[in-house]
């Protein structure tokens, strides 16, 4: 199969990343086939839709495509994971706010088709979430404190961000800990002191932030930051065809962006 022919549907077309998804599927060397969108509903049915290239639901769009790339709204995830499994079509999933129940229903998914599942779809962030990982591993958790702080646009309905809780995840997997267990969220009134151990989160929400992210180690004697910032939401989108692209191919399975961009020793 050549790259021009691999058909790719984007779930949320006309969202902030749909739009740039449509523009960069083409870029990258995919064939649009289509998207979902829900003021497609009045026009809904597979003849209309094959018209003006938007669904009103997933399901009429799936049988068109090789793969979808769904960046929409964590409501979506169960029901799009049982209808890209269904019909057998790879799945790029980039929606954040996922619920355990969500997670879940990626991982049986994925027992059945090729699933992308990444919080950041920039090659920067993989980076910084891979260092984040080997520094917790290196800094004793008794001295450094790791702290995670998050800013993005009025827009967003999810917090903390999908990528803060991903470097917050590689932060515990670095320190062979519990991820769940560690996270300190929500600290008002009279919370005591910081729990050792502890993975702490921050949240900012204002204007038009496109993503920021930084984590802290600090200890009583120095403080390391990573911090990673993007100005162009493009950088998911051109990460995300690229994540589209390289399933051709692949078995049954869930990945991620560091085996997308190679970052994994074979
Ligand atoms: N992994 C990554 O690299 C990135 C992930 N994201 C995540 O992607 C998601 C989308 O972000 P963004 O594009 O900014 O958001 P937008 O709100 O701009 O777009 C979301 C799209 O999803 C659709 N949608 C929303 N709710 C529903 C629903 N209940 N049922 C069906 N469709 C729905 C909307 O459809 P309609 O237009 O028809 O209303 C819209 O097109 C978020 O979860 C965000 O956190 C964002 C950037 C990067
Ligand atoms: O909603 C956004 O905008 C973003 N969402 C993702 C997240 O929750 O981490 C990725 C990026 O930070 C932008």
């Amino acid at each position: 199969m050549t790259t021009e022919t691999v058909r790719i549907g984007i779930a949320g077309i006309n969202g902030r990343v749909g739009r740039l998804l449509r523009e960069e599927v083409a870029a990258g060397g995919g064939s649009l086939a289509g998207g979902t969108a829900r003021d497609a509903q009045a026009a809904s049915g597979a003849a209309s839709g094959a018209a003006s290239g938007q669904f009103a639901t997933l399901g009429e769009l799936a049988p068109r495509c090789d793969v979808v790339i769904d960046f929409t709204h964590a409501a979506t995830v169960r029901a799009h994971a049982a209808i890209l499994a269904e019909a057998g079509v790879a799945w790029v999933l980039g929606t954040t706010g996922l619920s355990d129940e969500d997670l879940d229903a990626v991982q049986a998914a994925a027992r059945r088709i090729p699933v992308v599942h990444a919080a950041n779809y920039s090659p920067g962030v993989t980076l910084v979430t891979r260092l984040a990982r080997q520094m917790a591993a290196a800094l004793p958790s008794a001295a450094y404190d790791a702290e995670i702080l998050e800013m993005h646009h009025r827009q967003k309905v999810d917090a903390p961000s999908g990528t803060a809780l991903a470097i917050g995840q590689a932060v515990a997997d670095g320190r062979g800990i519990d991820f769940a267990s560690h996270v300190e969220d929500a600290r008002t009134g009279h919370t005591g002191p910081r729990r050792a151990d502890a993975i702490g989160f921050a949240v900012l929400r204002g204007g038009q932030i496109v993503g920021e992210h930084t984590l802290t180690f600090t200890s009583a004697a120095e403080q390391i930051t990573l911090a990673h910032r993007s100005f162009d939401r493009r950088i998911y989108a051109t990460g995300a065809v690229r994540a589209a692209l390289w399933l051709r191919g692949r078995t049954p399975g869930l990945y991620d962006m560091e085996d997308v961009l190679g970052l994994r020793a074979p």
